[in-house]
């Protein structure tokens, strides 16, 4: 029977060289033959470690000599992946995760190590971090919420008043939400369908969102691959609502991959019209297309194409959506591996932002709707980048979202979804209109 702690260890390692934990965590679970509750225990610890690893790395380095990342990695892993399940996981005793943890690495081949391990976790699971003394306020940020001295100095000084709260809420992920496929179905009709199968449902603020109480993988369900629903948060659903397409118009949107959005807007679109998906990463335009034709959507067409470069061929477009690539501050709950990004190019990134946007505005006809969207609460990627465009742009007016989520935050018609208050992704979304 395959150790679920040993395929824990072994994602680990892969993750510190390939960096996105739920690529990761998925390959580990499709090469993974144990039972049902082993999957779920390997996915705890992976995706717990992961996500306090800047906590783990700062006790587990009081109790070695030398520094943590100097050591063999599937040592290091094993010290990350063992100290996790003693302080945090209930189910898992203490002296259960060490003496695992101390068994793992003889049969990882690691016998020399054996020693350090019991030792070293011994002493960092009993380490008591309440009475930790910091050298900063931006340490204890660090320690306290696992994320990055960037990522903590970032919040604390370009989101002074709601920094804590941010950080306090990136432990807990929104709960499961999809988008009813209108395409094939209708909202009672798929409440239904989730009934029968003994899950309960609520709806959602936004219109055809649904929340799912499914313990397992609701992407294994008949019901998904039937086409009938896709997993999107109600943030991301707000966005395509507030671009609101309508049947027969021409629509881009210019950052697709994996086509979550591509997939609502052709909803709202009843499948007529043109709908083009776009994306640079090449070989994530497969999951665009595949997306699309599980879910039924005959109006899209899908493209590789460069958001920041101009593309002729799609002026004139009804509606246009920039999704842009950001720092993900506003997923941390969700994408555990961003808590440790060291933001290194943010000031390249958020020069991409401006391009896609600037580029984005060109493509729409006299009348049409551009909406500039992102998952971070990081303001210089937000209303910083849209402000000065309107600015520069007084083609281009604001206009007013319709459906607004309960404690979403607005700020001259730009719309800032706090997880502490919304209960959502953090996300950001500006609706333009072009006069
Ligand atoms: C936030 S994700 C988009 C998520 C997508 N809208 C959805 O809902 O499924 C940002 C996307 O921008 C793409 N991207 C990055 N740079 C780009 C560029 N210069 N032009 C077009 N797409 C780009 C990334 O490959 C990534 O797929």
């Amino acid at each position: 029977m395959e150790n679920p702690r040993r395929a824990a260890v072994a994602a680990l390692i892969k993750q510190e060289q390939d960096g996105y934990a739920n690529l990761v965590l998925r390959h580990a679970l499709d090469g993974f033959t144990g039972t049902a509750r082993d999957r779920v225990f390997l996915s705890a610890v992976f995706y717990g470690t992961v996500e306090r690893m800047v906590t783990l790395d700062h006790i587990l380095q009081k109790f070695l000599q030398k520094p943590l990342v100097k050591l063999d990695a599937s040592v290091r892993a094993i010290l990350r992946s063992g100290l996790y399940q003693a302080r945090y996981l209930k189910s898992v005793p203490v002296r259960a995760a060490i003496s695992e943890s101390v068994t793992l690495t003889r049969q990882m081949g690691k016998s020399s190590a054996a020693g350090l391990v019991n030792a070293v976790l011994r002493r960092a699971a009993a380490y008591d971090l309440t009475v930790e003394h910091y050298s900063n306020e931006t340490e204890r940020l660090c320690v306290e919420y696992s994320v990055s001295p960037q990522i903590a100095g970032l919040l604390q000084t370009r989101c002074p008043d709601q920094c804590e709260d941010i950080l306090k809420a990136s432990f807990t992920p929104p709960p499961l939400c999809v988008r009813v496929n209108t395409l094939q179905t209708d909202i009672g009709a798929l409440e239904e369908e989730f009934a029968r199968q003994g899950m309960a449902t609520r709806r959602g603020a936004v219109p055809d969102s649904l929340y799912v109480e499914c313990r397992g993988d609701v992407t294994a369900l008949k019901l998904f691959k039937q086409g009938l629903f896709h997993v999107q948060g109600e943030a991301s659903q707000l966005a395509c609502a507030a671009l609101s397409p309508r049947p027969g118009d021409t629509v881009l949107d210019l950052c697709a991959a994996p086509g979550g959005k591509s997939a609502t807007l052709a909803q709202y679109m009843e499948n007529k019209g043109t709908l083009v998906s776009c994306d640079a990463a090449q070989n994530r335009l497969t999951l665009v297309g595949g997306a699309l034709e599980r879910l039924g959507v005959a109006c899209g067409r899908v493209l590789h194409n460069d958001a920041a470069v101009y593309n002729e061929a799609f002026a004139g477009a009804d509606a246009v959506l920039c999704d842009v690539p950001c720092s993900g501050l506003g997923v941390l709950a969700k994408k555990p591996d961003i808590r440790q990004k060291t933001l290194d190019g943010l000031d390249g990134l958020v020069r991409l932002q401006r391009a896609i946007l600037e580029t984005a505005a060109r493509y729409v006809r006299p009348g049409g709707r551009l909406v500039y969207s992102t998952c971070t609460l990081n303001p210089d990627e937000n209303a910083g980048i849209v402000r000065p465009f309107l600015k520069e742009h007084p083609e281009f007016r604001t206009r007013s979202v319709e459906c607004v989520l309960p404690g979403t935050t607005k700020d001259d018609d730009f719309l800032t979804l706090y997880p502490f208050r919304t209960g959502t992704d953090g996300f950001f979304i500006a609706s333009l209109e072009r006069l």
